[in-house]
């Protein structure tokens, strides 16, 4: 959802510079990068590792200053603030990490009242309001757990509540569910959607994870060396043929190592073509060429298909002549490298695999923040 123009957007990042350091070890980390999330926009944040994502979200939150641009957070310019006002504007946001750090020694119910607590608000007043946002996340029969007591993706729920507390324009979720299984991921996402939806809220996701993307973004961001190399709403972006992004979205399903094929790939949506009428083009083309791999999909309310072609290499020059002529997007391609091929290795968290964790630096100053009350 893309926000109309007279509405003016929750985040709107222009030309944002980030550099660590100077001179020969200058680090440039972000690189000119602009970002536009409206008013009950769900924007997912993708990009590999050292992509720049961890320090856009300390810039959004005002943990880092910027070297350049302008981070302005529901109508305020948070990079040009002085320190006094930050605390304040920091409110406006509200952040959930991989690694939800929930205070052991005070229940659920006391944790997501924590911040209103350091806000100053009234015993009875924040109790109410803490046992509200429980019940907004499904977790209002458990206000007297302790979070030792609570399963990850309880946990997250919480974290989520405690975020809510101070009303934020924001919710900015880092990797909400690298360390989760699927059927959970799909809970916390289906609960995204739902606080957007009761909200209104503006929702930024930093995830690597593309199933987070596909199944509860309205945009997205591709970042890449500190630059937007990619970004729009999803259904859009799914019919980029041939982007990462398109391809990311749309995996299909690997060939075996070491195979040696010549691959024609034909993509396209069923806006612009039935996927009969592609098999029927695909059947008519003769020459031994063969469907080695294939998905069809409904993404952001788009169906996209993306063909694998098997074709001998005397094949191919007809083959893509002939799809050319039937209107059809078809290029040669190679077998994929798995979305995430380039990661860095990343340790478990949290028993499961994910994202490994922020750098301490990071969770000290979130946790820091955390505890100055946001
Ligand atoms: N405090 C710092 N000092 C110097 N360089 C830094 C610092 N923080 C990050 N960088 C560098 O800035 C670039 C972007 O890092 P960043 O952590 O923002 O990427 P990322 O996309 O979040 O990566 P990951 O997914 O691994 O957390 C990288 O080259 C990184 O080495």
């Amino acid at each position: 959802m893309t926000a109309p123009t007279s509405v003016p957007p929750r985040i709107h990042v222009t030309d944002l510079r980030k550099v660590y350091g100077d001179g020969e070890r200058a680090v440039v980390a972000l690189d000119g990068v602009d970002l536009t999330v409206g008013p009950g926009e769900i924007h997912g944040v993708v990009g590999r590792s050292g992509a720049g994502k961890s320090t856009l979200i300390r810039c959004l939150t005002a943990l880092e200053r910027p070297t350049g641009g302008h981070v302005v957070v529901d109508g305020v310019d948070i990079a040009a603030l002085p320190e006094k006002e930050l605390r304040a504007a920091r409110r406006r946001i509200g952040l959930v990490f991989q690694n939800v750090n929930l205070l052991d020694s005070r229940t659920i119910l006391a944790n997501v009242a924590y911040p209103l607590e350091v806000a100053g608000a009234g015993r009875a007043q924040r109790a109410a309001r803490a046992q509200e946002l429980l019940e907004i996340v499904g977790l209002g029969d458990r206000a007297h757990a302790y979070p030792a007591q609570l399963s990850g993706g309880q946990r997250q729920r919480v974290g989520i509540a405690r975020a809510l507390a101070a009303e934020p324009a924001v919710l900015l979720l880092d990797e909400p569910t690298s360390a989760l299984d699927p059927a959970t991921t799909r809970q916390i996402l289906t609960l995204v959607r739902e606080l957007r939806d009761r909200l209104g809220i503006s929702v930024v996701i930093i995830t690597h994870e593309m199933t987070v993307v596909r199944e509860v973004c309205d945009t997205v961001t591709l970042l890449e060396h500190g630059k937007v190399a990619e970004h729009g709403p999803v259904g859009e972006v799914v019919a980029r043929y041939g982007t990462r992004l398109a391809r990311e979205l749309i995996p299909v399903p690997d060939l075996p190592v070491g195979v040696e094929r010549t691959l024609v790939e034909v993509a396209y949506t069923t806006d612009d073509v039935a996927t009969p009428q592609v098999l029927r083009v695909v059947a008519g083309l003769g020459g031994g060429a063969e469907v080695a791999a294939g998905v069809i999909e409904t993404i952001a309310g788009r169906r996209v298909g993306r063909l694998q072609l098997d074709v001998s290499a005397e094949q191919v020059e007809a083959t893509l002549a002939a799809l050319h002529a039937a209107g059809l997007h078809a290029v040669v391609t190679e077998p994929e490298a798995p979305a995430d091929a380039d990661q860095e290795p990343q340790p478990p968290a949290g028993g499961a695999p994910g994202r490994r964790p922020p750098a301490p630096d990071v969770a000290d100053a979130l946790r820091t923040t955390f505890d100055r009350g946001l």
